[in-house]
């Protein structure tokens, strides 16, 4: 058996940095006290607001004061803290990186994901996004080791791109992680079915804390989910800033694996994904 308790975070974070670093402390005490052993975080969990205010609120990593109040978070309440996602600054680049963290419950950073597909849409009576005005393009898979699971990392808007998700589970991945800031215009249609289709092709769990409120730019969707490798959402948050939690197996990913070997049934010599 392989179970571990499992925690999406959902948040309405702001401009305010300090304000969304107490409250993320505070949700996460919550999830660590209802027994989860991994708790995640919704993208831009620190800090949500304009293009103007991106500058003061980028963070280099690791040395930045978000990378370090994950670290210590972890290592103090002994569990891993998958850290939704945060502006990366990089010395001597113009543009920034949506980029994610992984920490394990020594409050080591594991892994460091940067997103590879921006948001950047137009939507006639919907949402406008230019992500990549500000941020720059991620340009690496990244499945992480933990203790008890290889796990993919990707934020939002890459859950639409299913060759990734391949390359992730391809690499051993049996949970895939998708922090968003959905919008609602879509999020109503599209999200639900995103999540449950990577994870029915994939045979993965799927966890995805989502941002929930009036943003800036659009109003998000919330409805962070976490969805079995049979396709089956086993926990939803409603419209709120909210723990949810619920218990995973491991071994369950590959009974489905064994009983529907779609996976093994890929004809490679027929179609190729190029694996860096
Ligand atoms: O794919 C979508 O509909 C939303 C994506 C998004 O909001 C984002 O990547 O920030």
């Amino acid at each position: 058996m392989r179970k571990i308790k499992v925690a999406t975070v959902q948040m309405d974070s702001q401009h305010d940095k300090a304000s969304n670093l107490q409250k993320a402390e505070r949700l996460i005490r919550e999830a660590a006290g209802q027994g989860a052993q991994y708790v995640a975080l919704p993208e831009y969990f620190n800090f949500v607001g304009t293009e103007e205010q991106e500058e003061a609120n980028a963070e280099y990593i690791p040395d930045g004061e978000t990378v370090q109040f994950l670290s210590r978070l972890s290592k103090e309440l002994n569990i891993w803290l998958h850290g939704g996602s945060m502006l990366e600054k990089v010395r001597g680049e113009v543009k920034f990186y949506n980029a994610t963290v992984l920490f394990n419950p020594q409050g080591e950073l594991v892994g460091k994901y940067r997103k590879i597909h921006l948001f950047d849409v137009e939507i006639e009576s919907g949402p406008s996004y230019l992500e990549s005005q500000t941020k720059d393009f991620g340009r690496e898979v990244v499945v992480c080791d933990t203790d008890f699971a290889k796990i993919g990392l990707a934020i939002c808007y890459d859950i639409r791109f299913p060759e990734l998700f391949r390359l992730q589970s391809l690499k051993g991945a049996e949970i895939l992680m998708l922090p968003a800031e959905f919008t609602l215009y879509t999020g109503r249609d599209h999200w639900e079915t995103l999540l449950r289709a990577r994870a029915i092709e994939n045979q993965a769990y799927v966890i995805a804390p989502g941002q929930i409120g009036k943003k800036p730019s659009y109003q998000s969707y919330g409805r962070s989910m976490i969805v079995d490798p049979w396709g089956t959402v086993i926990a939803t948050a409603t419209d709120a800033e909210m723990v949810t939690v619920a218990e995973i197996d491991l071994d369950y990913v590959q009974q489905i694996r064994k009983q529907v070997p779609s996976l093994k049934n890929r004809r490679p010599e027929v179609y190729s994904l190029h694996l860096s």
